[in-house]
């Protein structure tokens, strides 16, 4: 049941609600389900048009794909039709919050938070930065930079009543100036703003930052010196981390961002998502288009579980390898201690489901206001076919659980019948 602020007043059993509120107008939905809207926590709004062209890995796939195509948003207008398109396709798959990178021009930026405005979505979107090491179209003055962001973020940061909310957008270590990251924190931090950058993708990537800061300890070391992390941090990948680094992401509340098949697409690696979970982090899912090749999120939650099982299997295969090795058990104990093979479960559907709900939610710092279904939560939902993903479209009774699972691994666009931003209908026919 929802109010006529937009705000959940009762969630339950459609029967339940019946007896509960005789008389209230009912809309009657069934089979479907309603399930909380997605957060998709980090993708590249003008990289729509560039999913999935493979063969490179990171730095180059940016030259040569990704710096070209962002420079053609020094004409606002090319915003326009790439926002719209972007923020409908989301809705149809069901992501009501759209945390987004744009580019680093400023008016564009500024006509995507228009499209966001108007179409209805929950959206955080940075205008990107950088002032050095990349190409002449895009690299931006210092102070320029820093100013045309926090005039974004004055006019859009929590627009709506929240609804928009502004993430300042270093892209990543390796063109950014230290004044620029150290500038940019204060300026979201008089704002409180989110800021949203990546961390620790590739391993070239990683070598180049060492490059750059070699008074830093590390990758992470380069943001807690410009004060760049916060629990209002959000870090795409974090795959290749340390355990000093993670002690000091732990103690600052950050939010590692999961992108599972962005880091397979562009051969990144594999992110430990089970081992950063257990360690206490705080960890949400992404599509990260355009290294990821579409804005369907249950793919990620598939490719999560998948790739956490992979690295399940593979572990418990160097596990038998090694007990069949001519090792005493304390031997054995302590190489497979070294090689971290004392695997973990796998993640479940269910678990890579509430990653992309309440998970991505408290990412945000938002889980008062969206991530699940709760009177006093503002009503961002969606309404689910789970027929659709059913390869018989038939009757078979299935345990809730195994029909999350099946619309997880079988995601189809038509899966989702309409989406609502606080009782408002975004998507849906
Ligand atoms: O997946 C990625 N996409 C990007 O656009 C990017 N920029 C820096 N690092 C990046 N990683």
């Amino acid at each position: 049941m929802v109010d006529g602020a937009g705000r959940i007043l009762a969630a339950a059993p459609f029967a339940a609600l019946q007896r509960l509120h005789p008389g209230e107008p009912v809309q009657d939905l069934r089979p479907a389900w309603i399930l909380p809207g997605l957060v998709d926590l980090h993708a590249h709004l003008p990289q729509y048009s560039a999913v999935a062209l493979d063969g490179l890995e990171l730095l180059p796939w940016l030259e040569n794909h990704i710096f070209p195509l962002e420079a053609g948003f020094a004409d606002p207008e090319a915003a326009v039709p790439a926002a719209r398109l972007f923020f409908a396709h989301q809705l149809a798959w069901g992501t009501t919050t759209s945390v987004a990178y744009l580019t680093v021009h400023q008016e564009a930026a500024d006509r995507a938070f228009r499209e966001a405005e108007a179409c209805g979505i929950r959206a955080i979107l940075g205008k990107v930065m950088m002032d050095r090491h990349c190409p002449d179209a895009l690299r931006e003055d210092t102070a320029a930079s820093l100013a045309q962001s926090a005039e974004l973020c004055e006019t859009w940061h929590g627009r709506d009543g929240g609804r928009l909310g502004y993430a300042f957008t270093p892209r990543f270590a390796p063109v950014c100036s230290m004044d620029l990251m150290a500038g940019l924190s204060r300026e979201a931090e008089k704002h409180g703003a989110w800021i949203q950058t990546h961390l620790s993708e590739n391993l070239d990537e990683i070598a180049r930052v060492r490059e750059l800061f070699p008074e830093a300890r590390d990758y992470t070391d380069v943001y807690a010196r410009a004060g760049m992390l916060g629990p209002r941090t959000l870090l795409g990948h974090c795959i290749h981390l340390s355990e000093g680094e993670r002690a000091v992401l732990r103690e600052a509340g950050a939010t590692l961002v999961h992108c599972p098949r962005s880091n397979a697409f562009i051969k990144s690696g594999i992110m430990p998502l089970r081992q950063w979970l257990a360690e206490g982090h705080r960890v949400g899912l992404a599509s990260d288009v355009g290294g990821g090749p579409s804005l369907d999120l249950w793919g990620e939650m598939a490719a999560a579980c998948d790739q956490s099982k992979q690295r399940w299997a593979e572990r418990r295969a160097q596990l038998r390898r090694l007990e069949a090795l001519d090792l005493d058990a304390d031997a054995r104990g302590r190489v497979a201690e070294a090689l971290g093979l004392h695997a973990h479960a796998p993640i479940t559907p269910v678990e890579a489901f509430h990653l992309a709900t309440l998970g991505g939610a408290r990412a945000l710092g938002l889980e008062r206001t969206i991530g699940s279904l709760e009177p006093g939560k503002d009503a961002d939902f969606i309404v689910l076919d789970p027929r659709a993903a059913d390869p018989l479209a038939d009757r078979a009774v299935l345990r809730p659980e195994e029909v999350l699972s099946r619309c997880i691994y079988r995601s189809t666009p038509g899966m989702v019948q309409a989406a609502y931003v606080r009782g408002r209908r975004v998507h849906g026919r």
